[in-house]
């Protein structure tokens, strides 16, 4: 991505929740559920896209909640698959 890139993307996607890991260059995100099952069947969505993309998340679930982390590792950074991902997992979250 270009830096007018980078900083649009970051802008709107800190607009919809997701945070710069200060450690790594990555995005980080937080996901809320009333239970165990919409969180596990929003993983389920999220990991059947990412396996059409190839480009998987680094995340973490207790129960209802989903602590989601995305870099491209062959980069060691984000790129736009990382962008994608993320605006997809933004709608799967929002039709729970
Ligand atoms: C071998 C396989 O294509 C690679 O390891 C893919 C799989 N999924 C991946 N996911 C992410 N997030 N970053 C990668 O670099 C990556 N690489």
């Amino acid at each position: 991505m270009t830096t007018e890139e980078r900083n649009q993307v970051l802008h709107d996607l800190k607009a919809s929740g997701w945070s710069e890991l200060g450690e790594r260059d990555a995005i980080y995100k937080e996901f809320n559920f009333k239970t165990f099952n919409q969180a596990f069947g929003f993983m389920t969505r999220v990991a059947l896209q990412a396996e059409k993309m190839n480009h998987h998340p680094e995340w973490f679930n207790v129960y209802n909640k989903v602590q989601i982390t995305l870099i491209s590792h062959d980069c060691g950074g984000l790129t736009k698959r990382d962008v994608k991902l993320a605006q997809f997992i933004d709608k799967a979250a929002a039709s729970v």
